[in-house]
């Protein structure tokens, strides 16, 4: 395939035309705008949005997306959205093996939710597997209910937008605007990995405070597309997220077909290897929240919506200290996935593909296994190398799908994996 180019810096002003002269200069919807194209604007925000948080993009396409057919409901038995499609689960720690990479489906076949909190297209999020067999062919997801976070764990994918294409290994992430046309296809046999779907406010960087102008996800290292348009002519399945459910619609071309575009809401890809890893130099075991990547707020200051969290390779190099993560019981609610190498809490029983759900105020910490091994290690620097695990952490406690406590690999006997913690005390 062709080497992509991509346009760097989160929230920027991007601007790109793949046709010389396709984009206006000086307004953005002249009268006629140039080359017969159409001018349609995608909105992120309200129009009234403060400055700082406004989003949206001006793109000049060949027909504008109110070309197509009627939408009819599209049955999909593994997608779900909103608390009133989870499960009362036991206020138990939940552990799932990964996911079995077969099916023979495509990337929307191949979604499965695990937790969901909210309401769709209000506020909250799932939290969902992926794995594609095949591409998307024309077939067009448009999710109008949430962003779309996509964590590759396994497998090369190719994200085309209506902004462009992003090439994306495992170790990257996705992040596909509300609202925009995409489809995903695997460039190897096959691809599995973790979505979260924020229906809240979108994901952005969070603020920095004493850590300053620089450090965590640099905004320079966000990679959006630019502008393609599908050469081949043709009809295309649109399938359409609205209130929590599937819809499908024909058109009789690609939503692929914007020559231009120029705005602030756009799909980015990031290196997850970029990330500037802030941990103590001292002691303690500092909070996750130095590890946060994105975050989607509430209307409660501090209390996200849902923070995007990564534990990328880094040195330990804390003195007198238990470095793995404390015991602890959260207000939030976490889950979390394993792309590679091991997790420092649970060095054995969590496996990459795997998924585990601590729910608000859900005991958890280190394994017997990690807190034997860490409360007697000698305390060297030590680099936590070839690692990444990631945690979607959220306001609202997260309900199991049924899917997720019937048919997925869930783990019976994970909570056992603490059982071995002796009562050690020495008057
Ligand atoms: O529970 C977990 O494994 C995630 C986590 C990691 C950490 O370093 C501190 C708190 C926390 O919830
Ligand atoms: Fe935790």
């Amino acid at each position: 395939m062709t080497v992509l180019t991509y346009l760097t810096g989160f929230g920027n002003q991007h601007s790109s035309e793949a046709e010389p002269g396709a984009l206006p200069i000086g307004r953005n919807s002249p009268q006629r705008a140039p080359l017969g194209l159409y001018a349609e604007l995608l909105s992120g925000s309200a129009f009234t949005a403060p400055r700082a948080d406004n989003r949206r993009t001006w793109m000049y396409r060949r027909r504008p997306a109110v070309v197509v057919g009627r939408y009819a409901p599209l049955p999909h038995g593994g997608w779900k959205s909103g608390a009133a499609e989870g499960e009362a689960a036991p206020p138990e720690p939940l552990r799932w093996a990964p996911l079995p990479v077969d099916g023979g489906g495509d990337f929307i076949d191949g979604l499965r939710s695990y937790a969901v909190n909210g309401e769709p297209g209000v506020q909250g999020m799932g939290a969902l597997a992926y794995v594609a067999t095949r591409a998307m062919g024309r077939r067009a997801l448009v999710n109008a209910d949430a962003e779309m976070l996509i964590v590759p764990q396994q497998g090369r994918l190719l994200v085309t937008t209506e902004l462009g294409r992003l090439e994306v290994a495992p170790g990257f992430i996705v992040l596909l605007p509300r609202g925009m046309a995409f489809k995903v296809d695997p460039l190897d046999a096959l691809a599995r990995g973790y979505v979260c779907e924020n229906c809240g406010a979108a994901f952005r960087l969070p603020e920095l405070g004493p850590i300053g102008s620089n450090g965590l996800a640099n905004p320079r290292d966000f990679e959006a597309p630019v502008a393609w348009h599908e050469p081949e002519a043709g009809g295309y399945e649109i399938v359409k997220r609205f209130g929590g459910r599937l819809w499908r619609a024909t058109q009789e071309h690609s939503p692929f077909n914007v020559v231009a575009w120029h705005g602030n809401l756009a799909p980015y890809r990031w290196d997850t290897a970029r990330f500037m890893t802030i941990n103590t130099v001292s002691f303690d075991h500092p909070d996750p929240s130095i590890f946060t990547v994105l975050t989607s707020p509430s209307d409660t200051p501090g209390w996200a919506n849902v923070d995007f969290v990564i534990f990328p390779p880094r040195w330990m190099v804390a003195e007198d200290t238990f470095r793995p993560p404390w015991y602890h019981r959260n207000v939030m609610s976490e889950f979390m996935g394993l792309v590679t190498g091991q997790y420092d809490a649970k060095p054995g029983g969590f496996k990459p593909g795997g998924a585990s759900l601590h729910n608000s105020y859900v005991p958890h910490g280190p394994d017997s296994e990690a807190f034997g091994q860490a409360s007697n290690a000698e305390l060297k620097p030590h680099k936590l190398d070839a690692t990444l695990a990631f945690m979607f952490e959220t306001r609202w406690p997260l309900k199991p799908t049924p899917w997720a406590l019937r048919e997925a690999p869930l783990e019976a006997s994970y909570a056992d994996c603490w059982q071995d913690l002796k009562d050690q005390f020495q008057p």
